[in-house]
């Protein structure tokens, strides 16, 4: 099945440009949304909690602050960019009670509508503008006059005119110089969540604390095991970011294809398939997203023990001391580019 794609020319850019947008949250996603819009021409107000950290931010870059129930007031597009896990309390006490026929609902990321932990009315536009990237690379691309591709898609179409709006918005924050595709919530949100925890975030992190471990519980020097595991997995990503694992495999070594080819398929076995498929599994039948909303509402204790656990890890100072003699590597984030 071939998939929809959108560029510049699918897009109106004067759609967005017509209507009020609030932005609510200003981290990684909501600043890029937000400065991107602003500099597309676009009227943005940023919703933020009074105490929140990121108000000064914000308002350093000439924003406008206002609490998210103001926010969401005053606006009738409403993008909510706050935490997955904070979205549906800020929805029941902030934005439910001021939206209102016409105005439409974005959001970042399917999760809470794809769970049902937001319901919202029938006469409002519910819409996705997801791009699959993290916000500072958003902003940096857009800053340099490209974008980051995003998945676009409609949950509800009170207006009739619900996709081309969230074109439009995609427009404004480069997605679509790059690509917009059209999905489901359902498909986002599902796939998404498998990536990020199979693959990109937890399966790759896994593979490489357990590949250092393996080299220095050998007695290997741990300097060297960052090289072979953490450090130079980026020059082999680059290679497959730009031509797939085919140019990959035509960069490196007969010797190293030959033991990728023999040895990958031992490491990430059939066991390991499995494991994804049971992942898959409990992502589908929303037993993540209850366990997620669980964990969160207790105060995260598990998440707060892995997350320390994680930083604890040998690799991390062995990381840092080697970063520390590479100038190129340790570009800052900052919060415009
Ligand atoms: N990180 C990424 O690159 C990607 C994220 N997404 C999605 O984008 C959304 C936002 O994620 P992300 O940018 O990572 O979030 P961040 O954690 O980076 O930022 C969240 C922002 O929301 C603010 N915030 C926290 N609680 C509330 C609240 N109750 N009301 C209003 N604002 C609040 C935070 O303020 P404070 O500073 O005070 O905490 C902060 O400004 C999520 O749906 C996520 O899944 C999608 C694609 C990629
Ligand atoms: C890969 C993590 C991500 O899904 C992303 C940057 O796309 C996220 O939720 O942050
Ligand atoms: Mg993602
Ligand atoms: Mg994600």
């Amino acid at each position: 099945m071939s998939v929809e794609v959108f560029y510049d020319d699918d897009a109106d850019l004067g759609l967005i440009q017509g209507r009020k947008v609030a932005v609510i949250g200003y981290g990684s996603q909501g600043h890029a949304h937000a400065l991107s819009l602003r500099d597309s021409g676009v009227d943005v107000v940023i919703g933020l909690p009074t105490g929140s950290k990121s108000r000064p931010k914000a308002e350093e870059q000439g924003l406008r602050v206002l609490t998210p129930a103001e926010a969401a007031a005053e606006a009738d597009v409403i993008m909510i960019l706050a935490p997955d896990t904070a979205q549906r309390g800020l929805y029941a006490d902030a934005i439910a009670p001021n939206l209102a026929p016409g105005k439409a609902l974005l959001f970042g990321h399917g999760f809470n509508i794809r769970y049902d932990l937001i319901k919202p009315p029938a006469d409002v536009d519910v819409a996705m503008v997801a791009p699959k990237g993290p916000g500072h690379l958003v902003r940096r691309q857009y800053v340099d006059g490209k974008g980051v591709p995003c998945l676009v898609a409609v949950e509800q179409d009170a207006s009739g005119s619900a996709f081309a709006l969230a074109l439009s918005y995609c427009k404004a924050i480069g997605g679509t110089r790059a690509g917009a595709i059209r999905t489901t919530f359902t498909e986002e949100t599902e796939t998404d969540l498998f990536g990020e925890q199979a693959v990109l975030c937890g399966g790759a992190a896994a593979l490489v604390q357990t590949g250092f471990e393996v080299l220095t519980e050998a007695g290997y020097a741990p300097e060297v095991a960052y090289f072979e595991c953490l450090h130079e997995l980026k020059l082999i990503v680059d290679l497959m970011y730009e031509g797939g694992i085919a140019r990959m495999r035509y960069s490196v070594s007969d010797t190293a294809e030959y033991g990728d080819l023999s040895r990958g398929p031992r490491v990430i076995d059939s066991r390991v398939k499995d494991e994804m498929r049971k992942i898959l599994g409990e992502i589908q039948s929303g037993e993540f997203a209850r366990e997620w909303v669980a964990e969160d509402e207790a105060g995260r204790p598990n998440f707060a023990k892995w997350r320390a656990e994680g930083a604890a890890h040998p690799i991390e100072e062995t990381g840092q001391k080697l970063r520390a003699m590479m100038s190129w590597v340790d570009r800052p984030i900052t919060e415009t580019a």
